[in-house]
């Protein structure tokens, strides 16, 4: 019997003129630069440091507006929790125009002597996720955009020592199993001098380079998972305060280069 013919869909040249298919944004609807928050829920709150703001979409996780801070133009877009809906949301803000991406996130701290709340500034991702493996090597590296992060991290240590707190700058890891974070891989993780674990910049900066993309990274510490601080102790209003000053050094960040 003849083979079938295939008409094998080619996905990198899919719909870069369209509306997309899972952040629900069309081309010429959001700005250059975009603050990427995992949860939708927060995006009230970088809305809140914003002028003109409009909704753009919301469709599953990935919610989107555009507004004006200090007479720049910034999108905001969700990305849900994790690799494989960070990888989609940044293919998809590519397509419609999106060249330069900051995550502000929360991440729990590997290293003593780090408290909810303070700024935590990546300088590369160990990727134990998934994801990032369809695209590349192993030994590729995951790496922010050296511009975008000096200038990140300046920021952020300027705002965080305006309110008393601090801000650090490291390696952080990626993982994809939140509650698959054994002790044996946190002492493993802290030994590296790993700074912080999160779930989403490895698929942010392998995406983003292998795209020609700028991307960088704050995030709020939630917990210290060497000093015996849970995520579900009495830190939440420090986090969230944390999120207020990453939100302000992305946005410096944003208007002094221009993203
Ligand atoms: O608060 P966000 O930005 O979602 O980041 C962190 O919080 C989630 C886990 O609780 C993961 O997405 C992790 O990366
Ligand atoms: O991956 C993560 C992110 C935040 N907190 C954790 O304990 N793990």
């Amino acid at each position: 019997m003849a083979e079938p013919t295939l008409d094998v869909v080619d996905k990198s040249a899919v719909g870069a003129d369209a509306r997309q298919f899972h952040i629900g944004v069309a081309p010429g609807e959001v700005s250059t630069v975009a603050l990427l928050p995992g949860d939708p829920f927060r995006i009230p709150l970088i809305a809140s440091f914003l002028d003109d703001v409009v909704e753009v979409a919301h469709n599953r996780e990935h919610r989107t507006i555009v507004g004006t801070y200090k007479g720049r133009r910034i999108t905001a877009t969700s990305t849900g929790m994790g690799c494989p809906s960070t990888a989609i949301a940044v293919e998809e803000l590519a397509r419609v125009g999106v060249t330069s991406f900051i995550r502000v996130g929360s991440s729990a701290a590997l290293q003593p002597g780090i408290a909810p709340g303070e700024l935590l500034v990546s300088e590369g991702t160990l990727r134990n996720d998934g994801t990032t493996a369809a695209y590349a090597h192993p030994g590729y590296p995951a790496v922010p955009d050296t511009e975008l992060t000096v200038a990140l991290s300046r920021h952020s240590e300027r705002i965080a020592a305006a309110a008393g707190s601090s801000s650090h700058r490291g390696i952080n890891a990626s993982d994809d199993a939140f509650y698959a974070e054994t002790p044996e891989w946190i002492a493993q993780l802290n030994r590296l001098g790993v700074l912080n674990v999160e779930m989403e910049s490895s698929a942010l900066f392998v995406v983003a380079r292998l795209r020609g993309l700028r991307a960088g990274m704050v995030c709020s510490c939630s917990s210290n998972l060497v000093s015996g601080m849970s995520l579900y102790g009495d830190t939440h209003g420090l986090l969230h305060a944390g999120w207020l000053r990453s939100i302000e050094a992305a946005l410096e960040t944003a208007v002094e280069l221009e993203l």
